[in-house]
């Protein structure tokens, strides 16, 4: 089989992992006879440096002519100054976001064997695991929502944004949710706050229609601010999580903290027609960008995820996962995973790369 596949690194630590993900892309092309095409195009603040705007239209070009698009992250320091519409994300990702419709938005996440100890969760609890997945709506609510802006001047200025959910908008992401719990521990725990937000008494509305059709599954309602703290408490106890669209970038970074790092959080962004944007929850990470230290784990993940939901190649997916379940259970981890007095262990970004992709090509 031969697929076409657009790049887009971005900034920050973009580049230094997709390298990685591609070293295992190809240790998966030799194993698996797959011809996956690669076409490498400019994005956020990369793309505001060489070409002036960070969604070019070459760019955008490239992606609808493509199987599936893997994304980097976009944005930085360096690119704060600008309008926020000119900015890498909101000029790029969320664009691409929408010109897709990506509106279901998945990020796995669970305890990895040899992990259990960095865990910043009490030994007790990190000692139990837990394998959860954020099903997160992604073209909506706060983000999306119109009118957003500014307005007056001096002490009388004031900024606003529009959270707005329809109930097609609500159910289409609900059938998600319940859907990836049959095929898991059949719970879903849909979010909100629907003590204080209108949109959330929609959101639990619908969500509870949609349930009536799938009576195997369980259904809890929980308030956000609950379930940040639930999540510490007993994350051995979620399954499915079902978030909004800012309720899931919140909790996405604090189930991927609870892994043990940013790093590990991989994710998929998919439309109806199986089309998708992967890229990892975590962002540019400006803070270690250039030193060879980032975590490339969520980058390969992701990578994983495209060939299972965009190109259909479910073997290949999960010889990429037993892969990197491999070098964390043996240890073979980044700095940010180890205690200050363990670093000196460290391996580098091309070392958890080289280490992945070999044992692809081993089959582990
Ligand atoms: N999808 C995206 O492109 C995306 C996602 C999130 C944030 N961002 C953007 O990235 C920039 C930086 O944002 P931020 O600092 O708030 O969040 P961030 O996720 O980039 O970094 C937060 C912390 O996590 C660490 N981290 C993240 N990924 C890591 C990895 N692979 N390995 C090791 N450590 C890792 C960073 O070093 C940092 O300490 C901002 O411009 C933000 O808007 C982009
Ligand atoms: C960069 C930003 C727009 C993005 C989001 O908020 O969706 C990111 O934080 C994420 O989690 O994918
Ligand atoms: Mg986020």
């Amino acid at each position: 089989m031969s697929y076409q596949v657009a790049v887009l690194a971005g900034d920050g630590i973009g580049p230094e992992v997709m390298v990685e993900a591609r070293k295992v892309l190809t240790a998966v092309e030799q194993r698996f006879g797959l011809e996956i095409n690669y076409s490498e195009y400019d994005v956020g603040g990369a793309a505001i440096d060489n070409q002036g705007c960070p969604l070019p239209e070459s760019t955008l070009k490239g992606c609808e002519a493509a199987d599936a698009i893997l994304f980097g992250s976009v944005g930085g320091p360096k690119w704060t100054h600008l309008p926020p519409d000119e900015q890498p994300e909101r000029g790029a990702l969320l664009p691409l976001r929408g010109h897709f419709e990506l509106f279901c938005n998945l990020r796995p996440a669970k305890l990895h064997a040899g992990l259990e100890g960095l865990s910043p969760l009490r030994a007790d609890i990190s000692s139990q695991g837990f394998d959860v997945v954020c099903v997160r709506e992604l073209t909506g609510g706060i983000y999306f929502g119109k009118p957003k802006g500014r307005q007056g001047e001096g002490e009388a200025e004031e900024a606003f944004d529009t959270m707005r959910y329809s109930r097609q908008e609500i159910r289409r992401i609900a059938k998600i949710a319940f859907e990836t719990a049959q095929g898991r521990r059949k719970k879903v725990t849909s979010i909100d706050k629907a003590n204080v937000l209108a949109c959330s008494v929609l959101w639990r509305e619908v969500v509870e229609e949609v349930a009536k059709d799938y009576p195997d599954v369980e259904l809890e309602h929980m308030y956000i601010d609950n379930a940040t703290m639930q999540l510490l408490r007993r994350p051995f106890d979620f399954d499915v999580v079902l978030c909004s669209n800012l309720f899931g970038d919140i909790l996405s970074d604090e189930i991927a903290m609870l892994t043990g790092s940013m790093g590990l959080l991989s994710s998929a962004s998919v439309n109806g027609s199986g089309f998708g944007l992967f890229e990892p929850a975590g962002g540019s990470a400006p803070d270690i960008a250039g030193q060879g230290i980032a975590n490339p784990v969520a980058q390969i993940l992701s990578a994983a995820l495209m060939l299972r939901f965009s190109l259909q190649q479910e073997e290949a997916a999960s010889a990429i996962e037993r892969a990197v379940g491999k070098a964390l259970a043996e240890g073979y981890l980044t700095g940010e995973l180890l205690a200050a007095d363990q670093r000196h262990n460290a391996k580098s970004t091309s070392q958890m790369g080289d280490f992945i992709a070999q044992a692809v090509r081993e089959g582990v």
